[in-house]
């Protein structure tokens, strides 16, 4: 791994966590060199702040590295900036807020900027949003937002799982307003970035200038807001904030990886401000909209790389077994182009298995039954003990039919060995149980939702 490669990397790497993110925790590493048995160093500037990305990235960037390297076994985190003295800790942050104001020093210049916000992704905007069933009512909600007219509902919660369009939508509603009325003052940030900001106003004693310039803005947009769940002086410090906005009647947008409600070590005001306005789910993207977003990605690669040509059957290939997050899917079709044009070979299967082995085997996850039979057992309110167990009671037969049903789907164990699982009664049990849940979902709509809804909790 050279000095190059790895700045070469760089783009691979942003397109695959998106900009923020890449922002935030990859461009401050500095490149260390490999040694002599595969780990390659990456300097950070904080010891909080490499282990940070060690847990969260570190995977990823090792998978990338190693495609591009084949020498990199291992990656290794260290602190990269010796010359940076020592950080005063926060004397007024708790404790659990503490490790974060000592390590932000280091990495962040003092804020001299007006608005503390993060940058906005030009290609994040309603034009370059597919529009499909999962995402419909999100794609509404923000464009009536994105009009800027009275504000309606306050805030506007996006969420939904990782990778599926709540920072595009952000940034799209942001870049939107900011056209059709250039003077707002529109304020997008994640929540990691609200309390690296809060805290450093603790520590440099400049409280007041935060909280004029976070009650001075017409827009405030927070990201990630999961991220304040128990730290509890930046969850006062947001809650007034977002009082004080509201007030105003300034509109707000947040964004987070699962509902107010779900959000655990949150203050209950918190929660309840966050679900009083109009709280819209990302719901997990189904083939036609990967296939749609892939498509429309092409396009744009296209324009760039002309003379590459993709196979039929490719992109539904990729919309079918990547059904991750939409990100991974984007980070693939990257990966492909970057294949095909460095051999100067048209995309087609061959290069997908090649390019793509370790994504493909990342998104085979394997469903234990234990987990099958753990989710039903929760879907039903029901004991595991009882699912499994020997009690014939009647309440437990038909969860225990849908839990084996959904084994015979999702594994690929064979009956007697799923009949074990569930204390092996008699090898035709799970027969039986498939067959009945089988036929009741051709008629009862009840156990077609429910089957339906634990297959894709399962396989999310
Ligand atoms: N419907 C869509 N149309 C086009 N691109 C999409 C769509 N949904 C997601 N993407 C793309 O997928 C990538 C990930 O989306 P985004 O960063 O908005 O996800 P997120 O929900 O904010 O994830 P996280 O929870 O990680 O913050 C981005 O590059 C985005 O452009």
């Amino acid at each position: 791994m050279t000095r190059d490669k790895w700045i070469a990397l760089q783009e691979q790497i942003r397109a695959t966590i998106g900009q923020n993110n890449y922002k935030t925790w990859i461009e401050p590493l500095l490149y260390g060199g490999v040694d002599s048995e595969g780990e390659f160093t990456l300097l950070a500037p904080t010891n909080f702040f490499g282990s940070y990305v060690e847990s969260n990235y570190g995977d990823m960037l090792l998978a990338q590295i190693s495609l591009v390297s084949a020498e990199v076994r291992r990656l290794a985190f260290t602190v990269g900036r010796a010359e940076h003295p020592e950080a005063p800790r926060a004397e007024t942050a708790p404790v659990a807020e503490q490790a974060v104001v000592a390590d932000t020093v280091v990495k962040e210049a003092p804020a001299k900027d007006a608005l503390p916000g993060a940058p906005l992704d030009a290609r994040f905007s309603f034009d370059t949003f597919v529009v499909g069933k999962p995402n419909e009512l999100a794609h509404a909600a923000a464009k009536r937002v994105a009009e800027g007219g009275p504000v309606t509902f306050n805030p506007l919660f996006l969420y939904g799982g990782v990778g599926l369009g709540k920072t595009h939508l952000m940034h799209a509603i942001a870049h939107e307003l900011k056209t059709r009325n250039p003077h707002l003052t529109v304020l997008y940030l994640s929540a990691e970035q609200f309390m690296y900001r809060f805290v450093q106003a603790l520590r440099e004693r400049k409280m007041m200038d935060f909280k004029e310039l976070f009650r001075s803005v017409d827009v405030l947009m927070v990201d990630d807001v999961q991220f304040i769940a128990g730290k509890d002086s930046t969850q006062e410090e947001f809650f007034h904030t977002f009082n004080a906005l509201v007030d105003q009647n300034k509109q707000i947008i947040i964004s987070a990886d699962r509902a107010p409600d779900e959000i655990k070590d949150l203050e209950t005001r918190i929660r309840s401000r966050l679900q009083s306005g109009l709280v819209v789910d990302l719901h997990p993207t189904d083939y036609e909209l990967r296939l749609g977003i892939l498509q429309s990605k092409v396009e744009v690669y296209k324009g760039m790389h002309a003379n590459l040509t993709i196979q039929d059957g490719v992109l539904e290939f990729l919309a079918h077994r990547i059904s991750t997050n939409v990100r991974v899917l984007e980070g693939a079709l990257t990966r492909l182009f970057a294949f095909a044009s460095l051999v100067g070979k048209p995309i087609d299967m061959d290069l997908v298995q090649d390019s793509l082995a370790d994504v493909l085997r990342a998104s085979e996850r394997k469903i234990s039954i234990e987990e099958i039979q753990r989710r039903v057992a929760e879907h039903y309110h029901i004991r595991l003990s009882d699912m499994i167990g020997p009690k014939r009671v009647r309440n437990f037969a038909r969860p225990r039919q849908v839990a084996m049903y959904l084994c015979k789907q999702l594994t690929s164990r064979s009956l007697p060995e799923i009949d074990r699982r569930f204390g092996g009664r008699d090898h035709t049990t799970v027969m039986h149980g498939v067959k009945r849940i089988e036929e009741l979902r051709m008629k009862d709509g009840q156990i077609d939702e429910d089957v339906e809804m634990l297959r894709r909790a399962l396989e999310a």
